[in-house]
């Protein structure tokens, strides 16, 4: 599956995660070989425990894998990186600090201060993610739907060349989450970054995505990488479409039907 491509951001080869390190303990994920090429979309879709999250956690730097190599820029990925913002299922805004405060957090946190220029990108990011309003509201003056595009915000303050992000919208009711999924791809055309999406939704990754890893249940492995050739930009048209139904539905065939490719 990997191409070898100069030009990927990001890089698998060969990735694995065994948690327990005794010999005939089970893989958590297993042969992952998947090139992420500039500003693209990618999602990883598969069943409950399957790995996902694991394999995050390994291009994040958070995790070593105990097999193959995740790379960045060519380079091993040994620990978190600046280059690399990331966004979880909660937000985790410090209910103390303003919007505003919250999102210019990591500076503070890393440099112990920020200056003018950091504010006016604060500002900017908020502004771009129809938050302006909020920005010195409390966290807990906003909805759940706001409060995470506040943690996008926070996530790109820094200017990330990669954007991680681990089942982001998954505490959101279902309406929140389609409008969700349109204001992130707005920000994506506006900020363009390399992302990777880990979903439990397939309608979802297919919205948003340029392509689709599917996953197998654990231990993870690839079972197929699926290219979203619906157009950009993507409306609730697109939800309608016969293509989106048709990918849908393959996914679906791989997810809830034996583990074979069809
Ligand atoms: N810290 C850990 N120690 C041991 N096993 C773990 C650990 N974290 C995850 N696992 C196991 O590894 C496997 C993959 O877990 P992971 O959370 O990556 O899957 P996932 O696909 O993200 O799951 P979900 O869709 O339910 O969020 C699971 O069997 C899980 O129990």
């Amino acid at each position: 599956m990997s191409q070898d491509s100069p030009m990927a951001f990001v890089s698998m080869k060969g990735v694995g995660h065994k948690y327990d390190p005794l010999p005939d303990a089970p893989m958590a994920v297993q042969d992952i070989d998947l090139d992420i090429k500039k500003h693209e979309f990618v999602s990883v879709v598969g069943p409950s425990g399957c790995g996902k999250s694991t394999l995050l956690r390994m291009v994040a730097g958070l995790l070593i894998p105990s097999h193959g190599e995740v790379s960045i820029f060519n380079h091993p990925v040994t620990e978190p990186r600046d280059d690399v913002g990331i966004v979880f299922q909660k937000a985790n805004l410090l209910p103390w600090l303003t919007v505003r405060k919250n999102v210019l957090f990591p500076l503070k946190h890393k440099y112990g201060r920020y200056g003018t220029a950091d504010e006016k990108r604060a500002n900017e990011l908020l502004e771009m993610a129809g938050l302006t309003q909020f920005a010195d509201k409390m966290p807990d003056e906003l909805s759940g739907g706001m409060q995470q595009r506040v943690g996008i915000v926070r996530a790109l303050l820094l200017n990330p060349d990669i954007l991680l992000m681990d089942e982001p919208f998954s505490a959101l009711d279902a309406l929140t989450r389609e409008q969700i999924g349109f204001d992130l791809l707005d920000i994506w055309k506006k900020q363009p970054k390399t992302v990777l999406f880990i979903t439990h939704s397939i309608t979802e990754a297919v919205l948003l995505s340029d392509r689709i890893l599917v996953m197998s249940k654990r231990p993870g492995t690839v079972l197929d990488l699926i290219e979203v050739d619906l157009p950009r930009p993507r409306s609730s048209n697109t939800i309608n479409s016969s293509r989106f139904a048709e990918l849908t539905d393959l996914i679906r065939g791989y997810i809830y039907e034996p583990n074979t490719p069809a």
